[in-house]
């Protein structure tokens, strides 16, 4: 294919007092780009944060229905949402929420008219735009949900195998997935959120999406336990025998390949990992965690069952970082070419 055949690809910068501008900058001095990314963010700010942090990047301010040229390193095409108020590294500021929120409409605007083959999105800081007045907002993956009207979808992490070739010491678990039954619920809330119903969607659309979007013909996916010992046979919990057990035996007559539930805690261990494809973690940080450990950095963040590509970083705002240039991209890198191997497949 030939760079000017590649997927355009959106990306949205995310908070503009974090890591994500900066991030953009970087991608396009990086040069090994397998899609024609356009960021979508303030230009103003993007040529200020190039500047900061010390990278010669021109940025190429496109018409909002202006196709990006063919990558070219150096050269930063972006389709302009502009900042609400000034923005200074690692300060937050409620003015620009709307900002966030535009690139997020904008770029999902690409995706369905055709303009981009999919998005990929640098982090925005849910507190900030609760903090603004858009309350129940909880991230990228429930805001997209809503926007594309659809019941259910599915977060997914997952290290990179792609890019791991390029890195002859890299010692991470390379094909771990990871799923989330329930995603930013507080703690309080999840066991009640855990439903048959629920698990029985979300494993049809991982199940789906597996085979669609990863190529994996037959899905086997494990199962993580909610409580302790995947409850001890009841004693420290009946979420799996009420609730779990009923549900992936249904799935399993379906003909789904399903492991569990399993103890959380010894889930993530090679023996049990072998042969699996994917885990469905219960909650944010019975997953996450493993997830990040393995392959922080060279991970991405997928929403399946959307009718577009959406990837992401496997990290947040990095506050602590912005304006330093000191932020690691692959990430990034991984988000970027899984989004343009997704786009080929779709
Ligand atoms: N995709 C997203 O939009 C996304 C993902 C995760 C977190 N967040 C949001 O980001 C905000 C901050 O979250 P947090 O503090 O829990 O996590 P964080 O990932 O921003 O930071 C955690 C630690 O990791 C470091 N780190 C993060 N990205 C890095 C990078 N690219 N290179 C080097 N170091 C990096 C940070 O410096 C910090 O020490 C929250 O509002 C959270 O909701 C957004
Ligand atoms: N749970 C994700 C993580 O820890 O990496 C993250 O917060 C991103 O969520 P959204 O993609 O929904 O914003």
């Amino acid at each position: 294919m030939s760079p000017a055949d590649a997927p355009v690809l959106a990306l949205t910068c995310g908070e503009p007092a974090g890591i994500g501008p900066e991030l953009a900058v970087m991608l396009a001095d990086d040069g090994v780009i397998p899609a024609r990314v356009v960021a979508v963010g303030d230009p103003a700010l993007l040529a200020e944060r190039a500047a900061m942090i010390g990278r010669e990047v021109r940025v190429l301010e496109l018409d909002r229905d202006e196709p990006p040229p063919a990558a070219r390193q150096g050269v930063l095409p972006v389709w302009p949402v502009t900042l609400r108020a000034a923005s200074r590294p690692g300060e937050l500021d409620t003015a620009n929420a709307d900002h966030v929120l535009e690139t997020l409409d904008v770029a999902l605007a690409a995706c369905r008219t055709g303009q981009a083959a999919g998005m990929v999105t640098a982090p925005l800081h849910k507190g900030v735009i609760l903090e603004a007045g858009h309350a129940g907002f909880t991230g990228h993956t429930e805001y997209l949900r809503d926007a594309c009207g659809v019941d259910e979808v599915v977060m997914m992490l997952a290290t990179d195998s792609a890019l791991h070739a390029r890195e002859a010491n890299w010692q991470g678990n390379a094909a771990l997935r990871v799923a989330l039954a329930t995603t930013h619920l507080p703690l309080r809330e999840v066991a009640d959120a855990i439903t048959g119903t629920r698990l029985k969607r979300l494993l049809h659309i991982l199940h789906a999406d597996l085979r669609r979007w990863f190529g994996v013909e037959q899905p086997r996916i494990a199962v993580c336990g909610l409580n302790p010992h995947a409850g001890e046979g009841g004693h420290l919990g009946r979420e799996e025998i009420d609730v779990i057990v009923p549900a992936l035996a249904a799935l399993r007559a379906e003909g789904l390949t399903l492991d569990g539930p399993l103890p959380a805690d010894t889930l993530f261990t090679p023996r049990h990992l072998e042969g699996v494809d994917a885990v469905l973690a219960m909650y944010h940080d019975q997953g996450l965690p493993v997830l990040k450990y393995a392959g922080f950095g060279r991970a991405a963040n997928i929403t399946l069952g959307l009718p577009l590509v959406r990837t992401s970083v496997d990290h947040g705002t990095a506050l602590d970082l912005a304006g330093t240039g000191r932020a690691d991209l692959g990430s990034l890198r991984v988000a970027v070419a899984l989004a343009a191997e997704m786009a080929r497949r779709a």
